[in-house]
């Protein structure tokens, strides 16, 4: 790291060198002081930099950048013998590419400085005793000690005291989180008040502030489509410059013409108009707890007219509860049935087995260890208990069976899991979810912004669906869908040619994220798997972070426009034109020339600040 930074300064070093030998050789020069061999030599020295990295470029990745059209008008003046404006013009030019280089430095360093840092050591208590250690010698279970102001270093469970911690460097939330007994707690956050005893689970590399760091940098080096559709618009448009401009001196023959014409034709900059947006929206996403992967994600997020959401856990809270129990079978009571559903879902990490677990514990139902166990994906599972076949799950799964069962009436929109004891109907449970707060804002927000369709697609029954998806203004629903249905359902909209959405929580549709064009993930913490699969992570789930990001990305892509059409493309042709109608020399368009690439800077950075 350290020598990067030198390697870099000193870089800049030899740039203003170079800047401040040709501007000072062209006044000289100019007031006759030195003689044309000095101006040259100056004037080369100045253009080596210049003139290698064309070389460079052009050689190893065949790319024609501006260092090549500046390097050539710099020699056209030399060879024309307009030697003062092609010095003054150099000046310029090198002026604006370290202006340019030193600001793209500072982007990054400021986007790095936005997400913030952990603290390189903590205090740990050990035989009652404080010391300050590096966080790499802890160790997994240390007691590091917070005290209020301080942020916390690592990953882990509060064991004693309580506070207040500010949590936005990673979920973008400022409004601190009372943490107490038990809570989880992350590096990287603050703590504003209180005091707090933090038994550690994770620190270093594995904390998810280190992963949403490995996120955003990772984004930095991805390519959105339109970066490369502006690389090769640009390499396309190359020969037809050189035409025009060896067109345009072999008719007037003005080497002036020529210079000033070189320094507005160069179509490179186009690529400039991109990355920097993207750095700027990435960072701004981050700073909201909303991690994208790269740029890719952003540019189609922007266009797309189609989101699909999983139901569990997505657009409801995922803790399901029990609201009823029917006995099927006299021979049981409440209590049997909850004692053979409850053993069985012990098993489970399914959210609907906890809503039978919990009620079990609250009827303080004593449980047993099921001796055979047997999942079936996206119906239910089978158990055997005290020497008896238990079968749990959806309608399918009795079907499946040949199990028949009857529901009531009541509980239409509730979710019933039917229980067969050997093969008979015992009895069903009536579980219901509730959806998520803000849940029907974030779908309102997004067909505002140019959604179509919003569709659900849910392992659940129609009826529960149907019920929650009249409640939220879903356009359309799919139930009684399998992991895999929900993948092939994707791919039935994308055969279309339409560009989908996906927003889970990844328990059962980390395959469907994958399929998406943009999978988005719902909550960071604890779901590696969801993180993974998904190209747009939320730090926390909060369900109103989807039209942000859609917001943002729609942002972004404008500002890309903007950047394209304004900064770039009005300029130069206004430059082009005011070239050839001769209004601007050599040395005015240089001076122009800075105007776009500041306005493109200017623009792009905005994105870090401005209200979306
Ligand atoms: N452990 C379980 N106990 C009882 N029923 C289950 C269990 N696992 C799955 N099921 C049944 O299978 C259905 C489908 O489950 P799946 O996990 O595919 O989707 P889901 O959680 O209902 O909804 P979503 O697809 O919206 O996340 C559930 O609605 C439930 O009826
Ligand atoms: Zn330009």
């Amino acid at each position: 790291m350290n020598t990067f930074k030198t390697f870099f300064s000193r870089q800049f070093l030899w740039e203003i060198i170079r800047i401040i030998t040709v501007g000072i050789a062209s006044l000289l020069f100019y007031m006759g002081v030195i003689p044309l061999p000095v101006l040259l030599a100056a004037t080369a020295f100045g253009l080596y930099s210049l003139l290698k990295t064309a070389i460079v470029e052009l050689i190893k990745e065949r790319k024609v950048g501006t260092e090549l059209f500046i390097s050539i008008a710099v020699i056209v003046s030399v060879v024309g013998k307009e030697y003062l404006a092609g010095s003054v013009v150099l000046m310029i030019i090198l002026i604006a590419e370290y202006i340019a280089s030193a600001s793209g430095e500072r982007a990054r360093a400021s986007i790095k400085e936005l997400i913030g840092s952990v603290p390189q050591t903590a205090v740990i208590k050990k035989d009652g005793k404080e010391q300050t250690i590096q966080i790499t010698s802890l160790a997994m279970g240390d007691i590091v000690v917070v005290k209020a102001g301080e942020k916390i270093p690592v990953d882990g469970k509060v064991i004693a005291g309580s506070g207040s911690v500010n949590q936005a460097p990673i979920t973008g939330e400022s409004v601190p989180v009372e943490k107490v007994n038990d809570s989880e707690v992350f590096a990287g956050t603050i703590l504003e008040l209180g005091a707090l005893d933090v038994q550690m689970t994770k620190a270093g590399n594995d904390t998810v502030f280190s992963r949403i760091i490995a996120l955003v940098e990772e984004a930095e080096s991805s390519k959105a489509p339109i970066e490369k559709l502006t690389d090769r618009v640009a390499s396309w448009l190359i020969p037809f410059v050189f035409i025009f401009v060896i067109g345009v001196y072999l008719v007037t023959k003005d080497v002036k013409l020529v210079i000033a014409l070189l320094i507005f034709t160069s179509p490179a900059e186009l690529g400039l108009a991109t990355p920097l947006v993207t750095i700027s929206a990435i960072a701004r996403a981050a700073r909201e707890g909303i991690l994208v992967k790269g740029g890719k994600y952003l540019e189609e997020l922007a266009k797309i007219k189609t989101i699909v959401f999983d139901k569990t856990g997505t657009l409801t809270v995922g803790k399901p509860t029990l609201n009823k129990v029917d006995i099927s079978d006299s021979n049981y009571t409440e209590k049997d049935l909850l004692y053979f559903a409850a053993t069985a879902e012990n098993r489970s990490s399914h959210p609907l087995a906890n809503a039978i677990i919990v009620r079990a514990e609250e009827l303080d139902v004593e449980l047993s260890e099921p001796t055979g166990f047997e999942v079936f994906k996206g119906k239910g599972l089978g158990a055997s208990i005290d020497s008896r076949k238990v079968l749990i799950g959806n309608k399918t799964l009795m079907d499946d069976h040949k199990i028949s069962v009857t529901i009531n009436s009541e509980n239409l929109t509730d979710t019933a899991i039917y229980m067969a004891i050997d093969n008979k109907a015992a009895g069903v449970f009536y579980v219901s979810d509730t959806i998520r707060p803000g849940a029907k804002e974030m779908i309102d927000e997004l067909k505002k912004s140019g959604v179509q369709n919003v569709i659900m697609l849910t392992g659940d029954n129609p009826q529960t669906a149907q019920h929650v998806s009249s409640q939220l203004g879903i356009t359309s629903f799919k139930a009684d869908m399998l992991p895999e249905d929900k993948i092939k359902a994707i791919q039935e909209l994308q055969s279309t040619g339409e560009k989908v959405a996906m927003v889970g929580d990844g328990i059962n549709d980390a395959p469907a994220l994958v399929q998406a064009n943009v999978g988005i993930s719902m909550g960071i913490v604890g779901t590696q798997a969801a993180m993974e699969a998904a190209d747009i992570v939320l730090v926390e789930d909060k369900l109103e972070k989807i039209a942000r990001s859609k917001a943002i990305s729609k942002r972004a892509f404008k500002t890309i426009k903007e950047n394209i059409i304004g900064g770039v493309g009005v300029v130069h042709v206004l430059g082009i034109t005011l070239v050839l109608l001769g209004v601007l020399g050599p040395v005015e368009a240089a001076v122009i020339h800075l105007l776009p690439d500041t306005l493109v800077f200017l623009n792009s950075v905005k994105l870090l600040r401005v209200k979306i």
